[in-house]
């Protein structure tokens, strides 16, 4: 149970304190009726037992005062325990998101990379629902309905032990029940969960491939794999209710079995002369109340026992070790890759063993062959990973040391896939600097290259773009990608293949805007085609994760080897036409 309420609560019970406290208040609020009725009913029945004794019209009149005002507390305690516990629902789940999505960031990317983005989507959203629902309801529920029980059975022991005790005969049963099956309903909602993940990922995968899919007509096979997830879902589902609910029912019909064990035993203690008819009476009318609050509690352990299961794997993601280290890298000073052997996977090694230094405020351009490496170094240089041996090194500062967030700023990437975010194009570009005045991000526009086509647009600046910059050419895209890069100013500048997919038109225009942003700046430069990094001042040629060549290119293509070969190979390349 402890850990259900530390799952429940992203690992802060204390935050269910003050709901489970006025859910307690409210619940023994809620016990006056029952003891005002149990005094109305012995009152009635004294005089009704003896004609003799006057009915105390007093007395009731004094119940039925006492139940009028109790309505003003019970109000009262109702609201302050549905505010409060409504209010620890979306405080748990909004700080438990937020917490959730800034660990992600910590994490390196190689755990990233092995979880489904759509699971992560659930995670932070359906999860999160349930952690809501399971403090906004279960909880509070769970806390009043335990009160009447409880004060019932303590109370009543003193009345008639034997009574009391029938009248939870069956309760440890139905409790063992439940607790039998605890694992039975790991294994299930567990399965239901995975189940519910791959159709949220399927349904996404769908919806974001539909281009692709209508390109490819692959309609039905796409869809075949979506409607199997949500049967499989569906099965899942039928499987959680058909097998828990029997359990949970006889659980309850347990605990509603003590009503008849009362009256049987209540009838042989009658006609033994050990109970008196009012007492009986008295019994059957709380066993009545006391077996409702019962049931609700069952129903809520069960529901709160799958919220925790989903709450549990929020827990596993938050125990993910982030990225350590706390050092700042210095600034303008050489990278230094000192016999790196690295692989995303345990067996396949990307890099092996490689030595070089990239200088600083210098020009180093990548070139080999795909799959060589190429931008596995400048994913290293960025720590999206930890190498596994040897030594990444900026001036003398040791790169798995570096504090991953104050290292990023430091770093500026440009990719070719240029991811924009749903929002207006001012503040795609100002994600290079959250706080950059409006002539800050219009003069690193212009210098990239896009004020004039962004001016074009109908809302200028403030024109939306689609998710992931839909609504853009890649070219445009790729430029906007740069102007923030041109406004971080950091001091690294790592290009992946900036101008590969673009039309003459476009390339040039992202070539002078990388022209400006390169100006004294340490630069890694990935491209294919070698004519963009002639000018570099140093080109590293990779071949399956060994560096082959080093040099200017003058100097490489001199020499017979990879780069003299590559170059040769373009050259020709260039005169081709498709017939
Ligand atoms: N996230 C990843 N997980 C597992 N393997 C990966 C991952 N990223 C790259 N690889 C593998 O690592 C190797 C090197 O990839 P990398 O992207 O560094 O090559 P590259 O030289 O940049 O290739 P290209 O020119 O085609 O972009 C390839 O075999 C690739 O399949």
């Amino acid at each position: 149970m402890n850990n259900y309420l530390y799952n429940i609560s992203s690992g802060n019970p204390r935050s269910l304190w003050p709901s489970a406290w006025s859910s307690l208040v409210e619940g023994m609020i809620r016990l006056i009726p029952a003891i005002l009725i149990i005094d109305v009913f012995n009152t009635i029945y004294v005089s009704f037992a003896d004609p003799a004794t006057p009915l105390n019209i007093t007395r009731l009149w004094i119940s039925s005062l006492i139940l009028i005002i109790w309505l003003l507390p019970q109000f009262i305690s109702s609201v302050v325990a549905y505010n409060r516990s409504f209010l620890a629902a979306y405080q748990v789940s909004a700080d438990g998101r937020i917490k959730l999505a800034e660990h992600i960031r910590k994490l390196s990317l190689g755990f990233l990379g092995s979880r489904d983005p759509a699971e992560l989507t659930n995670m932070m959203l359906s999860d999160y629902a349930l952690v809501e629902q399971g403090v906004s309801h279960h909880v509070p529920q769970m806390v009043s309905s335990i009160v009447f029980p409880v004060l019932a059975f303590a109370g009543l022991l003193f009345v008639n032990w034997q009574m009391a005790v029938a009248m939870f005969l069956a309760l440890p049963l139905a409790v063992l029940i439940v607790w039998a099956t605890d694992r039975f309903q790991e294994k299930l909602s567990k399965n239901h969960i995975e189940a519910k993940n791959v159709a949220a990922s399927r349904l996404q995968e769908y919806l974001r491939g539909i281009r692709e899919i209508k390109a490819h007509n692959m309609g039905g096979e796409r869809f075949e794999r979506l409607r199997r997830s949500f049967e499989e879902l569906m099965r899942h589902s039928i499987r959680i209710e058909g097998l828990m609910g029997p359990i949970l029912m006889a659980a309850i019909v347990l605990i509603r079995s003590g009503l008849p064990i009362m009256i049987f035993f209540g009838t042989y203690l009658v006609i033994d002369g050990q109970l008196t008819l009012p007492v009986f009476l008295m019994f059957l009318l709380v066993g009545v109340r006391v077996f409702e609050p019962m049931t609700v509690l069952l129903t809520s352990y069960g529901e709160l026992r799958y919220g925790a299961f989903s709450a549990k794997r929020v827990m596993a993601i938050m125990k993910e070790k982030p990225l350590s280290g706390d050092r700042e890298v210095p600034a303008h000073k050489d990278i230094i890759f000192d016999q790196v052997t690295f692989s995303y996977q345990d067996d396949e090694q990307v890099l092996r063993n490689i030595s070089f230094t990239i200088p600083a405020n210098k020009i180093t351009a990548l070139v080999g062959p795909s799959g060589s490496g190429k931008s596995t170094i400048t994913k290293l240089i960025a720590r999206f990973w930890d190498i596994q041996s040897g030594e990444i090194r900026i001036g003398e500062e040791v790169l798995s040391k570096a504090d991953p967030e104050k290292l990023l700023r430091h770093i500026s990437m440009v990719f070719q896939d240029v991811y924009l975010f749903k929002d207006t194009i001012l503040n795609n570009i100002c994600v290079g600097k959250q706080n950059a005045t409006r002539e800050e991000i219009e003069e690193a526009a212009r210098k990239a290259q896009c004020h004039d086509f962004i001016m074009s647009l109908p809302q200028g600046y403030d024109t939306m773009v689609g998710e992931g910059g839909s609504t853009l050419s890649g070219g445009e895209k790729q430029r906007i990608s740069i102007a923030r890069a041109l406004l971080k100013d950091a001091d690294i500048i790592l290009l992946d293949e900036a101008t590969a997919s673009l039309d003459p038109e476009n390339e040039q225009a992202v070539q002078a805007a990388i022209n400006a942003l390169v100006v004294n700046k340490t630069v890694v430069i990935i491209a294919h085609r070698l004519k963009t990094i002639k000018e570099a001042d140093q080109i590293i040629v990779l071949d399956q994760g060994q560096l082959v060549q080093q040099g200017s290119h003058d100097q490489l293509v001199e020499k017979d080897g990879v780069y003299a070969r590559l170059w040769q190979l373009q050259q020709e390349a260039e005169g081709w036409s498709v017939q």
